[in-house]
């Protein structure tokens, strides 16, 4: 195998604990030539970050990105890409007094009977903090999209119950849950602030649009381009659950309501959200995906020591109230990593 054992992919390793000295990524398959820097991907990770606003955790991470290998003189040079986010504001000892007990909701318990030991520290390998690597791949994968006109953007929809009803895009930067909508984002923050007063928490539901991929990129079978999206949104901690285009209603349709007709022009609608038979039709890819409700709460809560003693737990350390407003870009970069790939895919195909 060559240095780039994935030339042909897109393909991301991520590495790094919360508590420990840095998270990162290490890129393969990154275009030779491909101009990037570490402003372009400064912006996304100031997207992500923690400590911004009522709605996400007070932890203050910059996130300042460092690139230490792939780039010569602001290109690509087609080999293994890493880039290194140091962690500057850890504060373990949070953890320090359920060192041995399970948190209800989080990943404890099963690492533990994974792995025979656990770093109990913001929850090591399985926080949230390990998305700020994929972000940073992701705006790589973004570049490479720029390039083919694709564009990438996700918003929420719903939080606690309160639904967007309307879709304004330039709303989305603009209020700190990214909704799309000017009239739910401060209820939806009410609602948030409220939860996060009486130590509860709530989830909601970001969709996601990949507009601009020609018809004809993915797989037949197997690794289908809905397949590969979903795996890589449910491999997003705290994800449970998509439905591509008309998605869970569609089971109460009929065909004749679901077929989406063509005509010269292209299709008349989009109910299957842009991909049929593993392949992108050309029109919009729209997709959702289910948030739960962030599982540290400071409610007390019933679980059970590492040697099986009972106890009521209450959870410290800086936690996010609802996790949608912080997990907005990370889907957008899994989305743009998924269909680089794919793309590259199709070169090698053709090639
Ligand atoms: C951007 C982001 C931020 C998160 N913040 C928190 C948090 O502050 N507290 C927490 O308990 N879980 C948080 N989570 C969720 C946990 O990482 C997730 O619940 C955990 O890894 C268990 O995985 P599962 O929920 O997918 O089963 C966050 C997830 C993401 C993607
Ligand atoms: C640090 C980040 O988010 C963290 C995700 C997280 C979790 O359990 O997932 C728990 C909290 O971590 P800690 O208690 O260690 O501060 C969040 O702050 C980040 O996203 O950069």
């Amino acid at each position: 195998m060559s240095g780039n054992s994935f030339g042909e992919r897109f393909r991301i390793t991520t590495f790094g604990e919360s508590h420990g000295e840095a998270v990162g990524v290490i890129i393969d398959g990154v275009t030779p030539g491909l101009t990037i820097d570490e402003a372009y991907i400064q912006i996304q990770m100031d997207r992500r970050k923690p400590g911004q606003s009522s709605v996400t955790s007070p932890r203050k991470e910059y996130d300042h990105v460092h690139i230490v290998s792939g780039i010569y003189e602001g290109k690509a040079t087609g080999t293994p890409m890493t880039i290194v986010l140091y962690n500057k504001d850890m504060r373990p000892e949070a953890y320090d007094d359920i060192k041995h007990s399970f948190r209800p909701g989080h990943a404890d318990f099963t690492y533990l009977q994974k792995y025979g030991l656990r770093d109990h520290r913001g929850s090591g390998r399985a926080s949230g903090r390990e998305t700020a690597a994929r972000v940073a791949a992701g705006a790589v994968a973004r570049k490479l999209l720029e390039q083919s006109g694709i564009s990438v953007v996700a918003y929420t929809k719903e939080i606690g119950g309160i639904a967007s009803t309307s879709f304004n895009e330039q709303e989305i930067e603009r209020n700190p849950v990214r909704a799309a909508d000017p009239i739910a984002a401060p209820k939806m923050i009410e609602k948030i602030e409220h939860l996060a007063s009486i130590g509860d928490s709530c989830g909601g539901v970001v969709e996601c649009i990949i507009r601009g991929v020609d018809p004809g990129i993915g797989e037949p079978v197997f690794d289908k381009l809905d397949a590969e999206l979903a795996k890589a949104m449910i491999s997003i901690g705290a994800v449970k659950g998509i439905e591509f285009g008309a998605g869970f209603e569609a089971a109460r349709m009929q065909g004749s309501e679901h077929n989406d007709p063509m005509n010269a022009d292209g299709f008349l609608s989009n109910h299957a959200g842009g991909i049929i038979g593993g392949i992108s039709t050309g029109a919009d890819i729209v997709f959702r995906v289910a948030v739960k409700p962030t599982s540290s709460i400071s409610k007390p809560q019933q679980t059970i020591r590492e040697n099986g003693e009972e106890q009521v737990i209450v959870t410290r350390g800086r936690h996010d109230p609802c996790i949608c407003p912080r997990i907005v870009p990370v889907i957008e970069a899994m989305a743009c990593l998924v269909v680089a790939d794919q793309i590259k895919r199709q070169a090698a195909l053709h090639a």
